[in-house]
């Protein structure tokens, strides 16, 4: 099965979650690595981050913002909808425009707010509500134009200033994120236009127009300085993450990284009830290879073997790590005795394939000896790792260059 097959299985069974949650933060491509640390130094502004974080960037930074965008939903709502109610007794408004602000507000203003808030609030990673929220300001300007309008006609007129409020709402709202911002301006021209054309808004005057366009245009920049500012600090926070759980020789996860994973992976396993392989691998005669070769060459021994490793991790949820020295984890979700056997045989064939000279060693080659157990996810790490530490020993024992696993455990 592919990879592409097995990912779209487990999203249909929802382990995709899982995955996430437990996200590869060490996985980026050194390509994209470079182009973080150039952000994370560079001045410049429009920061385009690589296309492989892009994606994450936004979802992260949307449901961040998630729950101050619902506040500022629900806040100036129950701020307006008091005026609204009591437009005529305490702004002394004419009957019949203090009746049709109240009808736009409930019919339409509030719902707009109210509907984007609860699906924000409903499912955090959707882009729905943004997009909504963006289609709701519109809505609402062409209603607060029909106001202004009927407002001149009743000989009470409305101040344009009210206008460009939901524009500078929506940017708050967007998070000052520039390419949505420049589109909001731009819907905010049009529908001004449109308004004046067909729904017979006042005019402005040329010192309203000068006003209005200079609050634009400070939105534009202060937009274009926060996304600047927020991605260049997304980069280096990215790296530091990046560093926090890679070990630095290898490029695989270290321990930290590793029983972060594990935890995640373990509840998954007790869910599904499936099963899951740890397994501990040890370099034979590593010292041997320092001693002889220098420790150069041992540090290239180990990224070499870091590469065999790393290919048995194949699907979202396995795992392998450098835990230190030249020792190494391997986790594997839903892996049945059989085949765990058939993988760790396979691991040990593989590393002595590669055929790292180590003179002093009986083979003459770096071999690799590995302890592994099964478990369903019922038991700390800990364990397993005494327990897969305990099968290592005994392929030392018995001469190393082996695999050996142990029966199935659980709690
Ligand atoms: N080059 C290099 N060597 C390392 C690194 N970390 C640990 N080592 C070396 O790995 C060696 C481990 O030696 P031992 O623990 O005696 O193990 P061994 O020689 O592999 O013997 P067995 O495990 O019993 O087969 C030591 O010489 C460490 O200095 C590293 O990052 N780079």
């Amino acid at each position: 099965m592919s990879r592409a097959d097995y990912l779209s299985r487990l999203r249909r069974r929802g382990l995709d979650q899982a995955a996430s949650k437990s996200r590869d933060v060490h996985t980026l491509s050194t390509p994209t690595i470079q182009a973080l640390e150039r952000i994370a130094k560079s001045s410049g502004p429009l920061l385009h981050l690589p296309d492989e974080v892009e994606t994450e960037y936004r979802l992260e930074w949307r449901i961040a913002a998630n729950h101050i965008r619902v506040m500022l939903c629900i806040l100036p709502m129950s701020v307006a909808s008091i005026l609204v109610v009591f437009g005529e007794t305490l702004l002394g408004m004419p009957e019949p425009l203090a009746q049709s602000m109240r009808l736009g507000f409930f019919a339409i203003a509030l719902p707009f707010a109210l509907i984007p808030a609860a699906i924000g609030w409903l499912w955090p990673h959707s882009p729905a509500a943004g997009a909504l929220l963006a289609v709701s300001g519109l809505v609402s300007l062409v209603w607060m134009n029909v106001l202004l309008a009927q407002g001149a006609a009743l000989g009470y007129p409305i101040h344009h200033a009210l206008l460009p409020c939901i524009p500078a709402g929506l940017v708050l709202l967007s998070g000052f994120r520039f390419v949505p911002v420049l589109g909001l301006i731009g819907g905010y021209l049009a529908v001004d236009q449109l308004a004046m054309q067909y729904l017979g808004t006042p005019p402005r005057t040329p010192t309203q127009w000068v006003g209005e366009i200079t609050l634009l245009a400070i939105l534009a920049a202060a937009a274009l300085w926060m996304e600047t500012t927020r991605r260049r600090s997304w980069a280096a926070l990215r790296l530091l993450q990046l560093q926090a759980h890679q070990d630095p020789l290898t490029g695989l996860r270290n321990r930290r990284s590793f029983e972060q994973h594990y935890d995640v992976v373990a509840a998954q396993a007790r869910r599904d009830g499936k099963r899951l392989l740890f397994a501990l691998a040890d370099l034979d005669h590593f010292k041997k290879i320092n001693d002889r070769y220098g420790h150069d060459y041992g540090d290239g021994a180990l990224s070499e073997v870091a590469v065999v490793l790393s290919q048995f991790s194949r699907r979202p949820l396995d795992a392998v790590a450098r835990l230190g020295g030249e020792e190494f984890a391997l986790l594997l979700y839903d892996c049945d005795p059989a085949g765990a056997q058939a993988r760790l045989d396979a691991l040990v064939d593989q590393v002595r394939a590669l055929g790292i000279d180590n003179e002093e060693a009986p083979l003459g080659v770096l071999t690799i000896s590995v302890g592994g157990v099964i478990s369903d996810g019922s038991l700390p790490m800990s364990e397993l790792y005494h327990s897969a530490d305990q099968h290592l020993y005994a392929v030392k024992h018995r001469g190393r260059n082996g695999a050996r696993l142990g029966p199935i455990i659980s709690g």
